[in-house]
């Protein structure tokens, strides 16, 4: 488990991570999300002590990560694919990382045929497509066999193939009790990748729950209804002051959506009393984008009018699948 407590960051005037706590859980894949610049790789390297927090504290199953004994054994990170020299083939990469941290050699072709390497690892790593080096940077995660993984943006510029391969394979390492804490501002791929959520804007936290219990809670549920009695069904639960709508779409009969939260269960229940024929019933969800702008929704108003003074939580809109990255300072 990762436990962070009060963590806090500052470089210079900018406060990158902001009394952030919170708990990431083994079993599971933990999206990281919030755009650009909220603080996910500063959290993300002071969890593996390459950035000191200003105050707060974050551990390892209770302990610092310089005190961990042999840390690529409890903790892998894949933080930036192309940390590879270009010359150094995947499998000199490997060899080096496991002889640095006294790792059995027989690791590396391990790994190498965990990611699907095995038939390029003796080319340059250099000559690797994004890809390939991300599945190289995972492979170098995974060398200590460690329960815990951290993943900073691993899906960033891979083609459908492989978002759906690293997607697949967090969830193989989370089947097998490990904890693994992914970033993203993909907020698309999170809600198919992660069961659980830390969301984060402008270093602090704006939530922590299940990715089922975010969208709900933001954006919430509504039931959707087909019967041959629509507007009799609909009548009877406006008469229960049930706000409904119908839609009729070009491809599919008309249908009946039941807003404010009420369940398929009630739904269901009183069309039975009345004898209404159902052909549909259905609990529909919200998306984790719709989600994400309704808990920064007034953030995203204050930020259009008056940005020059945004001091507070301040995640800014969404673009397609995408939070929108608002301008990076330098580092
Ligand atoms: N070494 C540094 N010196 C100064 N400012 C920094 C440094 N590292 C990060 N920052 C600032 O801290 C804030 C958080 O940055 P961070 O990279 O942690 O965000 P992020 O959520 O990972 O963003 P991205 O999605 O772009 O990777 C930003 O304002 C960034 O400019």
């Amino acid at each position: 488990m990762i436990e962070a407590k009060g963590l806090t960051k500052r470089y210079g005037a900018t406060v990158a991570v902001d009394n952030l706590s919170f708990e990431v859980k083994p079993g599971k894949v933990t999206g990281f999300l919030g755009p650009n610049g909220a603080g996910k790789s500063t959290t993300m390297r002071m969890i593996l002590g390459l950035d000191t927090p200003t105050s707060g504290d974050v551990r390892i199953d209770g302990q610092h990560y310089r005190d961990l004994h042999q840390p690529l054994t409890k903790i892998g990170a894949l933080l930036d694919a192309k940390w590879v020299h270009p010359n150094r083939s995947a499998r000199a990469h490997l060899a080096w990382m496991a002889a640095s941290n006294k790792l059995p050699k027989d690791r590396v072709d391990t790994v190498l045929d965990m990611v699907g390497l095995s038939s390029v690892a003796n080319k340059r790593a250099g000559a690797y497509s994004l890809g390939m080096s991300q599945r190289l940077g995972i492979a170098g995660a995974l060398l200590g066999d460690p329960e815990i993984l951290l993943f900073d943006e691993p899906v960033n510029g891979l083609d459908p193939e492989g978002i759906v391969w690293i997607r697949t394979f967090m969830h193989r390492l989370a089947d097998e009790g490990r904890t693994v804490l992914v970033s993203s501002h993909l907020l698309s791929e999170m809600a198919l990748t992660a069961e659980e959520l830390i969301v984060i804007g402008r270093g602090k936290l704006i939530a922590q729950s299940s990715t089922t219990e975010f969208v709900d809670r933001a954006s919430g549920t509504t039931v959707k209804v087909r019967s041959p009695q629509l507007d009799q069904f609909q009548g009877l639960l406006q008469q229960h002051n049930l706000v409904t709508r119908v839609e009729e779409p070009d491809d599919q009969s008309k249908a009946l959506f039941v807003e404010g939260n009420v369940t398929t269960d009630q739904i269901g229940e009183l069309a039975a009393a009345q004898g209404i024929v159902l052909h549909e019933l259905t609990l529909q969800r919200g998306s984790l984008e719709a989600a994400f702008m309704q808990m920064t929704g007034d953030s995203v108003e204050y930020h259009a009018h008056e940005i020059a003074e945004v001091t507070d939580v301040n995640v800014p809109a969404l673009s397609g699948t995408e939070v929108a990255a608002g301008p990076k300072e330098d580092n």
